[in-house]
């Protein structure tokens, strides 16, 4: 009997104390708010940018707030994230209203939004939401806060380009009425919102125009090119190449590009910006053969290659001119197409062991 209320009141001081321990968590969490540090939000946290960004941020001591609705993002990329001190999960559409609460807001990444052919094939109106509304919704929101508001747009804003390599002062060659018009157009749009804010409202804008980019933390079904041709190698499915396999694109590995938007961001300029790999530009049957030969000296056979119908408005090549990034920004690229291959292979190896 004696034993058993000992026992009993062993369980109540064990149940307390985990109480205690979670509530001053809390609490100190809380604390780190108020404090003076820089707190940045970062939408579209659980993709691959977002979620190297906000790693990128803690590092350099940022309180960061991680915002996705976990529709094309996934929770493992930042689930580790969650256990830091100064991460918090924002489980929500960047289109929402919403009362944010923030006592205290610095700057702002917007970057949710699908980003591959096949995930804004499948979601259009969710793309041109994320890229408008949602836009719209964090110039409010840097507005309230006088937060500074760096838009995530892209290469896509040129469309199938006519010149080449792209500059920024060239306008585009982009169809509207097709299937990537819903990226595209929203796109271009983006920018032309925070183009608005800044003329009307004086608000601080940045605008990053992101070439192709890939690194662990893709996600394996996502579409684009690498993560299809590793996952078709690890899994020893064949190959498909969308067309004659000679389209280009230029490569640049996940943490230049974090470099550069960070630098962008603390940077004073407002025109849109190139942030992309013009060293590594390859025609997609040679990024299949590369991926192959890297697959091999990890011992994965090489599958057969297949060519099926181009897709429609593929642009047919692509390479940014980084002159403007490398004069205001100080900023190139500095891991080669194969370095990135490697880790980001190692990174599905090590997902589908
Ligand atoms: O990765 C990116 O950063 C960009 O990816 C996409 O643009 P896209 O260049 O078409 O990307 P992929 O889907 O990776 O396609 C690249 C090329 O490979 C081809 N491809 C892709 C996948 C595949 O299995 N086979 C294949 O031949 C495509 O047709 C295209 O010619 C998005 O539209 C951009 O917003 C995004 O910035």
């Amino acid at each position: 009997m004696l034993a058993r209320i000992r026992h009993k009141h062993y369980i109540i001081l064990l149940v307390s104390s985990c109480v205690l321990i979670y509530l001053i968590y809390n609490t100190l969490k809380y604390d780190i708010v108020t404090s003076d540090r820089s707190v940045v939000l970062v939408t579209g946290a659980a993709g691959l940018v977002g979620s190297h960004l906000c790693e990128e941020l803690l590092k350099r001591n940022y309180i960061v707030y991680g915002l996705d609705n976990l529709s094309t993002g996934q929770i493992r990329n930042i689930n580790w994230l969650n256990s830091l001190r100064d991460f918090y999960f924002v489980n929500r559409d960047v289109t929402d209203k919403w009362e944010d609460g923030f006592t205290r807001l610095d700057e702002i990444y917007h970057m949710a939004s699908p980003a591959s052919p096949k995930a804004y094939f499948k979601d259009p109106i969710g793309t041109y939401r994320a890229n408008t509304i949602g836009t719209e919704s964090m110039i409010e929101l840097a507005g309230r806060h006088s937060a500074r508001l760096l838009f995530a747009s892209s290469s896509e804003v040129y469309g199938d380009p006519l010149t080449h390599p792209q500059t920024e002062i060239y306008w585009g060659n982009v169809n509207p009425y097709g299937p990537r018009a819903c990226y595209d157009e929203s796109k271009r749009m983006g920018e032309t919102l925070c183009f608005i804010a800044q003329q009307l409202y004086g608000t601080e804008i940045r605008i990053a125009r992101i070439f192709n980019t890939f690194g662990p933390r893709m996600h394996p079904e996502d579409g684009r090119v690498i993560s299809n041709f590793i996952m078709n190698g690890i899994k020893g499915d064949d190959i498909f190449i969308y067309g004659d396999g000679m389209k280009t694109r230029s490569f640049m590995y996940i943490s230049d590009l974090v470099d550069g938007l960070i630098r962008l961001m603390a940077s004073n300029n407002s025109s849109p910006i190139n942030l992309g790999n013009p060293y590594e530009e390859h025609n997609v049957l040679k990024v299949a053969k590369i991926i192959q030969e890297l697959l091999a000296e990890r011992g994965i056979a090489r599958t057969r290659i297949n060519y099926i119908q181009a897709l429609q408005d593929d642009p047919t090549k692509r390479k940014p001119d980084i002159s403007k990034a490398e004069e205001l920004l100080d900023w190139r690229p500095t891991v080669s197409f194969e370095d990135g291959l490697r880790k980001t292979i190692d990174y599905f190896i090590e997902l589908y062991k």
